[in-house]
């Protein structure tokens, strides 16, 4: 199993106090999976989402990445996992602005150890971004950051794809090309996707839903 979430439970501390947000959530992800997590604003899909890459720690349960317990480790060794084990999209592309196309793949490769020359080229080529590997992000339209973005990624050929709200910013036209191109690579790389959308047009696309609802999975 890549992903292995059981009984997760996650509250906040606000100025009301403790504000519960999810109370017992459970989710397994295979490989060459395709998972939706749907759910109303505020229901907890990207709290979910962050305690599975390991950027964030539940109160209880427990989650386990490729086998691997993410509880009891450091947070050097929660990075290192997620480095290696995971790929992340979010609605904001967070590409470094001071980088080429070319050169945010390469630096996450890097970063997780797995520099391929040859899967970067063909990933760029993939993704429509062989002519603008020399254009810094701000050089690119909201689409093609987003393209970048997956290809950062999937730079390291992680066995997971996390992606939360990876079209919100984009337009219905540009949001299909960009799932259509995240489920391509996904099948290519044999790795397991886990979708965070509000979308039921975009959901229906993947094998396996997922809806929260008021901290638990209806
Ligand atoms: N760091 C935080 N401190 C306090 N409350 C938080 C924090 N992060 C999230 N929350 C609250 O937890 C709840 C769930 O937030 P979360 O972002 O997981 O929801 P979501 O389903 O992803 O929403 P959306 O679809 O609007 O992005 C919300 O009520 C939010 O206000």
């Amino acid at each position: 199993m890549l992903i292995d979430a059981r009984d997760l439970h996650k509250s906040y501390m606000t100025a009301e106090g403790s504000v519960p947000v999810l109370s017992g959530v459970s989710l397994t992800l295979g490989a060459g999976e395709t998972l939706a997590l749907t759910g109303e604003s505020g229901s907890g899909k990207s709290t979910l989402l962050h305690l599975i890459a390991a950027l964030d720690q539940p109160d209880r349960g427990e989650v386990r990445l490729g086998g691997t317990s993410l509880t009891g480790q450091t947070d050097r060794q929660r990075a290192e996992m997620r480095r290696k084990s995971v790929g992340l999209v979010f609605q904001q592309f967070n590409l470094v602005p001071s980088l080429t196309v070319a050169q945010n793949l390469a630096f996450q490769a890097r970063l997780a150890g797995r520099l391929d020359s040859a899967w970067l080229d063909r990933l760029t080529g993939q993704l429509g971004l062989s002519g603008m590997t020399d254009r810094y992000p701000e050089q690119l339209s909201g689409g093609q950051q987003q393209r970048v973005a997956i290809g950062r990624a999937l730079a390291a050929r992680p066995p997971v794809l996390l992606a939360d709200e990876p079209t919100g910013n984009l337009d219905e036209a540009t949001a299909d090309t960009v799932l259509a191109l995240i489920l391509e690579l996904v099948t290519e790389t044999g790795a397991g996707l886990l979708l965070v959308t509000h979308s039921d047009r975009l959901a229906g696309r993947l094998s396996r839903r997922l809806h929260l609802r008021q901290g638990h999975i209806a």
